[in-house]
């Protein structure tokens, strides 16, 4: 028992010492999670005592961060506004007045906001504080700050003005209480009427004008085309309209009447550029009303409120007086041209119109800002223009020109232009050696013809040819018209010829041939050319051109197109006196001849500068055709070049031979003259076949111009024979022609002997006696006589039986039929027919003459057919040829220039 009790105590006292010692270890253990626990709290009790003093920090970083952050984007905000603002408001429409100057906005370009202020922001730059006017509002000022006021309207009135183009905007003022005072520094522009002012009791007149302005854009100008004169500008580069802008001061209590028109103006008025400047009268809150509440120091705008604005100073009263002063000298020069290339089509357009039915081409802009049309065709086939000296005639050519040249490639249109006055400009159109480009289209360029009336005949009668030619064909392919012709033979070259004529009354000027074969044949191209597509534009800035027309109506009805420049009397009908009034650089189109219905008042733009017109020609030129040629220029002051000269360059051996004659080789060699004045650079020449008279005379007095014929002459014979197979026997009996007859003597190598007073006597005897020898002719001769008439003394004198002069009478006579021909120079008429045995001796064996300083009469019948002479009246350096084997009437010719 004893053992179980001890076994139990033993037992329980193992379990409660284990018990003990488990629970010591518990114990012991929650002891050191306590201490740890203990720590731990103190631990985060003191990491918690830190937490608010670091996000305290953390907050304070973030806030300087975000404050720096706030900062560096507001300043770069501002600047970036500013950057916008100055684009917006560019050059004069936001310039610090001290640098300030107008600068007119481009075509294209919106005339922008204006600036009045800058908003301050505290560390930014300032922001210009830009209000809207010029196409875009109104602008409404209220405070108290009446001087603040008056600088915001000073400011933006200059600003206005500097932003346009010099005329283009126009005040009106309405101040009834300083009368105004308030707009006096914009004074000067009133004495170009660039600003009116409204008296106190004219508010309703200047309100109703306005509202009428507006209507009558709408309707026209603007005409439901464009939203508005913005769109306009910004889609063709026109503003045919100034910017109005009213600047109404106070005043009573408006009307009714008053007030709904004010309504109508600020609701309407900024699309046709009608804008209010208004302080002391109340607008609509309508968004194109920008109100400025001025207070002292700071200014608000409706748009912006929370912005304060500091207003800019006034402008210096100087700068406003003195840009008035210019933009009011400027408009009263004129109207700035405006600009050439307003006339063409975009690039991609160019020479892309047909011309079958007619040419259209626009000169200018009309009052309405649409582009004025010039059209030639059925109807209206002619045109003329008339204007005095200095109005613009030439650049309107120009101008024309320009837009169909532009319009119309060279296979549709084809110019001849001739130019009776004296100058250059028409030059440019062919081939320069300023500028190598010429005008496709341009076939022929005559200028200098003030005295070769012969070449504008010449131009006529080619184009009679070509009517001709035109109408034949026409003919041929049954069809009437020019459009029909073009549309039955698509692959003939039917061009539309538009010839133009400045100065044209000199072609008509006298009473002799000449002026009554071209007023034939100008009337004969004016009645057919309509329908052949050969128009005529004739101009003149002399009432009397006109009036040289005047006598044939029937010529100046078919002239339906007729184009007035400023001043110009008599072009258009008798009662419409529309050129009278018109201002500089404008022409009055009429096509209607000139009926005042057809008026229609165009602003022709500056086209004859040599930059604008270079540019349009080297751009047409390079897009020429390959094969095209320049155009042939005649120049009236021009001496040719026989070297030049086409026909020199082609003559070629002459094959007298039996077979070569059958071949149909031209009969006898051919002596070059001169330039004939003709619309082709072409030779006169005269043949020298074997038959009697080939001979030719050349009679006057000047040294120069014989002594070119002869030349001339002389060297085109020897290109004919090849070296050794023709004698040329030179005799110069003048001092003076010396030098000429050496350099010939020179050229022609071993087939020249020369004479002089000594010896001539002996060419003749020679030249005689070998006449008589056998009946074949020898090798061609040909007597060069340089002023033969010096001697006579001598050739008087007998030598072997008979007189120097009689062997020349001989020669003259046989010696062409032997192939010996005298090619002389007689001082004169007299002189001459003294030689050939007196006045009652034959001329005949003198088959061509070429007259130089001889008046026709003395040419009388002898010499010329019919009685009295030629109408021949003398001028340097030209010479009347007449050969009586081909010619009716004389040729008027240029002899050529001395050999280089
Ligand atoms: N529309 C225009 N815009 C700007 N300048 C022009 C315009 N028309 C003419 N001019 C200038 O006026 C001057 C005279 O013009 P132009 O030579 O065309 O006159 P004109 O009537 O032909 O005179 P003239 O018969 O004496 O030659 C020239 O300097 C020309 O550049």
């Amino acid at each position: 028992m004893a053992d179980v009790r001890t076994q139990l105590v033993t037992r329980v006292r193992g379990m409660l010492s284990h018990a003990l010692g488990v629970t010591r270890g518990r114990l012991t253990q929650a002891r050191t999670e306590l201490d740890s626990s203990r720590d731990r709290l103190a631990r985060t009790r003191r990491a918690a005592a830190r937490v608010p003093q670091r996000v305290g920090a953390e907050r304070d970083r973030r806030l300087t961060e975000i404050a720096d952050e706030y900062d560096a984007e507001l300043i770069l905000l501002a600047r970036r506004t500013a950057e916008a603002a100055t684009e917006a408001a560019p050059g004069a429409a936001s310039t610090a007045w001290s640098s300030w100057r107008p600068s007119p906005a481009a075509r294209h370009e919106p005339a922008g906001a204006l600036r009045i202020g800058a908003v301050r922001l505290p560390e930014a730059e300032p922001v210009p504080a830009l209000v809207p006017l010029l196409d875009r509002g109104h602008v409404h000022l209220a405070g108290t700050d009446r001087a603040g006021c008056d600088a915001v309207v000073a400011a933006l009135l200059l600003r206005a003005v500097g932003r346009a183009e010099p005329g283009a905007v126009r005040l009106i003022g309405y101040d009834p209480e300083h009368l105004g005072g308030g707009l006096a520094g914009f004074a000067p522009l009133s004495t170009a009427g660039l600003l009116t002012f409204v008296g106190p009791g004219g508010l309703a007149r200047l309100l109703d004008d306005l509202v009428d302005q507006i209507r009558r854009i709408n309707e026209t100008v603007l005409a439901g085309e464009y939203g508005s004169l913005r769109e306009l500008a910004a889609a063709t580069g026109r503003r045919p309209e100034p910017w109005r802008v009213a600047v109404l001061l106070g005043g009573d209590e408006l009307s009714r009447h008053e007030r709904g028109q004010l309504d109508r103006v600020v609701r309407t008025g900024a699309a046709c550029g009608v804008h209010l400047v208004v302080r002391g009268i109340e607008l609509p809150d309508e968004p194109t009303v920008e109100r400025v509440q001025v207070g002292d120091g700071l200014t608000r705008l409706r748009t912006a409120p929370g912005l304060p604005v500091r207003l800019d100073p006034p402008p210096p009263a100087s700068l406003v007086t003195d840009t008035c002063r210019e933009i009011a000298a400027a408009v009263t020069a004129g109207p700035a041209p405006s600009p050439f290339t307003d006339l063409l089509p975009p690039v991609d357009q160019m020479w892309k119109e047909s011309s079958a039915t007619g040419l259209i081409a626009p000169i200018g802009d009309g009052p309405q800002g649409r582009p004025v049309l010039l059209t030639l065709g059925d109807y209206p086939p002619h045109a003329l223009i008339g204007g005095p000296s200095g109005t613009g005639k030439t650049n309107l050519i120009f101008a024309w020109i320009g837009a169909l040249a532009a319009r119309y490639s060279p296979a549709e249109l084809e110019f001849y232009l001739l130019d009776f006055k004296e100058g250059v400009s028409f030059a440019r159109f062919a081939q320069g050696r300023r500028d190598p480009s010429w005008l496709p289209h341009m076939r022929l360029v005559g200028i200098n013809v003030n005295t070769d009336r012969e070449f504008g005949l010449a131009l006529l009668r080619f184009l009679a040819e070509e009517l001709r030619r035109r109408a034949d064909a026409a003919k041929r392919h049954e069809v009437t018209k020019l459009a029909e012709l073009r549309s039955v033979d698509p692959d003939g070259h039917w061009p539309r010829i538009v010839a133009v004529v400045d100065e044209f009354q000199m072609l008509l000027a006298g009473r002799d041939a000449v002026a009554r074969e071209a007023a034939d044949l100008l009337e004969d191209l004016a009645r057919r050319g309509r329908s052949q597509g050969i128009h005529l534009v004739l101009a003149s800035q002399d009432v009397r051109g006109i009036e040289a027309l005047w006598g044939r109506p029937a010529l100046v009805a078919q002239f339906t197109l007729r184009i007035a420049l400023p001043k110009a009397l008599r072009i258009l009908a008798e009662r419409n006196d529309a050129a009278q009034a018109l201002p500089r650089h404008h022409a009055v189109v009429n096509a209607e001849s000139g009926m005042v219905e057809g008026n229609q008042v165009a602003q022709i733009p500056s086209a004859s500068d040599w930059g604008t017109w270079s540019e349009l020609q080297n751009q047409l030129w390079r897009m020429r055709p390959q094969d095209a040629a320049p155009a042939r220029l005649f120049d009236g002051d021009a001496v040719p070049r026989l070297a030049d000269a086409p026909d020199f360059a082609a003559l070629r051996p002459v094959d007298e031979s039996a077979e070569g004659r059958t071949a149909g080789s031209p009969r006898g060699p051919v002596a070059l003259l001169g330039e004939i004045i003709d619309v082709q650079a072409r030779s006169a020449g005269m043949r020298l076949p074997r038959a009697p008279g080939r001979n030719l005379a050349v009679l006057g007095t000047r040294v120069d111009e014989a002594c070119a014929v002869l030349d001339a002459a002389a060297r085109s014979l020897h290109r004919q024979h090849p070296p050794g197979t023709a004698r040329f026997s030179i005799a110069c009996l003048d001092p003076d022609a010396d030098p000429a007859a050496r350099s010939l003597y020179d050229a022609l190598g071993d087939d020249a002997a020369w004479y002089d007073e000594e010896t001539v006597p002996e060419l003749m005897s020679e030249t005689a006696s070998a006449l008589g020898l056998g009946t074949m002719p020898g090798e061609p001769h040909y007597l060069l006589l340089y002023a033969v008439d010096a001697a006579a003394g001598r050739l008087a004198a007998r030598a072997g039986g008979r007189t120097g002069l009689e062997h020349l009478r001989q020669i003259l006579h046989d010696g062409p039929e032997r192939r010996t021909h005298v090619l002389a120079w007689w001082r004169g008429v007299a002189r001459m027919r003294a030689d050939l045995g007196g006045p009652a001796s034959r001329t005949d064996q003198i088959g061509a003459w070429v007259a130089l300083d001889v008046q026709g009469a003395e040419l009388g019948s002898a010499l010329y057919p019919g009685t009295g002479g030629p109408d021949w009246y003398p001028r340097p350096w030209r010479g009347l040829f007449f050969d009586r084997a081909v010619h009716r009437t004389g040729q008027t010719i240029i002899p050529y220039g001395p050999a280089r």
